[in-house]
């Protein structure tokens, strides 16, 4: 079994791919149908996990490979599948992933999307999953139906490459003009057939605020909130956007976890209050799903037993939300909403008595001293004013 480690740092991915994945099993994605699964079946695309291969390793259907795979087409037309997202949002970009897809790699993609309502949804076949499956001629006209007048081209045919470490990651942009457009289901389209890892749909949530009131608790930093990352000093083992996922961390890959950092062993320095803390620190900002004033805040260092910081503060700056790293990196004020605190293993923290009135936020820094790894940060507050 050799899986390559997911390391962020080192790639050079585009901008977008630092939004949440709103495809991700883990934020609910779900496929709903699938033309064919000879191979491998399509709910593969939606795993969190880095694509691995199984050297050797064989169904009753073929090789054995993590990811969607069709069989090999001897009639006209293309494979596709349906996934709803896991929560109804803008897209900016997507990741074709067709690692370990070489001499099978689904060579061309479009990719379409649509806003539907759930009685639109219940049109759709009943999905079985599971591999050695082909969708029926019923079940493809009754599926096809939902084609025609509801899907919008946001990638248009692209040629895509090979799964070998280098080009496996295939980085598309949405077409600027479906960028600003609320979707609920992606429609991925393979031609003629083949196969893909992962697909990442890489996102905003946006959220029905109209439904909550100004004084009501909400996760205001949550993923399902529409929060998202717009910065880190180093994201080596796992990325800061794990901190906004929802639930607990289902392991330390499933949070934000640096690097050790290399001016160690940490010195103790005194801060403005005298008091001795390890030096070095790494940080990461969380733009808010909507600006608000936070009342409570949740640190949880879920899994991290022997890497857990030693402590965590939280600053909170006003912006307008839909800044980018380098204007906030200009423009900040930060204000300290949560002073530094002190940090245990495997742990939920809870804090409110400590959380300090900072009066409206649209971001929030979360430093952590001196590095280590964090599983959730939940910013809960009220919000502020309406969009
Ligand atoms: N060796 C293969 O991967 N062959 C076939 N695919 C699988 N998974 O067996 C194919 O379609 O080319």
């Amino acid at each position: 079994m050799a899986q390559r480690p997911q390391i962020y740092t080192k790639l050079n991915y585009p901008k977008f791919a630092e939004l949440n994945n709103l495809a991700s099993e883990k934020l609910g994605g779900k496929v709903l149908f699938a033309t064919d699964d000879w191979f491998a079946a399509a709910e593969n695309l939606l795993k969190e996990d880095p694509p691995e291969w199984r050297e050797g390793e064989f169904t009753v259907y073929g090789k054995w490979m993590d990811g969607w795979e069709t069989r090999r087409k001897r009639k006209p037309g293309h494979d596709w599948c349906i996934i709803r997202l896991g929560m109804p949002g803008t897209i900016a970009g997507v990741d074709v992933d067709t690692s370990y897809f070489t001499g099978n790699y689904a060579p061309r993609v479009s990719i379409q999307a649509a806003t539907l309502a759930g009685p639109e949804e219940r049109q759709l076949p009943q999905r079985v999953s599971g591999m050695g499956r082909e969708a029926s001629e019923v079940e493809l006209t009754q599926a096809a139906k939902l084609n025609s007048q509801n899907w919008t081209t946001i990638i248009p045919m692209t040629e895509a490459k090979p799964g070998y470490h280098d080009t496996c990651h295939n980085f598309l942009q949405v077409t600027p003009a479906t960028s600003t457009t609320r979707y609920t289901h992606i429609r991925l389209n393979i031609f003629p057939d083949g196969g893909v890892a992962r697909f990442r749909v890489f996102g905003s949530a946006v959220p029905d605020w109209s439904s909550v009131s100004h004084s009501q608790i909400v996760d205001l930093a949550a993923a399902v909130s529409g929060g998202s990352c717009v910065g880190y000093s180093d994201a080596h083992y796992g990325h800061p956007r794990n901190l906004i996922s929802p639930g607990r961390g289902i392991n330390m890959g499933d949070g934000w976890e640096t690097a050790r950092r290399l001016d160690r062993p940490p010195v103790l320095i005194e801060d403005e209050r005298g008091v001795l803390k390890v030096s070095g620190y790494e940080w990461a900002i969380l733009r808010l799903g909507h600006t608000g004033t936070v009342h409570e805040l949740e640190i949880d260092t879920h899994h991290f037993k022997g890497n857990f910081p030693d402590s965590c503060r939280v600053d909170g700056c006003l912006l307008p939300l839909d800044a980018d790293l380098q204007y906030i990196k200009e423009k900040a004020v930060w204000k300290t909403i949560l002073p530094s605190q002190k940090l245990h293993s495997h742990t939920q923290h809870h804090f409110k008595q400590e959380v300090i009135a900072v009066g409206q936020v649209s971001h929030v820094k979360v430093v952590m001293a001196p590095d280590g790894g964090i599983s959730r940060v939940r910013v809960l507050g009220k919000i502020f004013n309406k969009l």
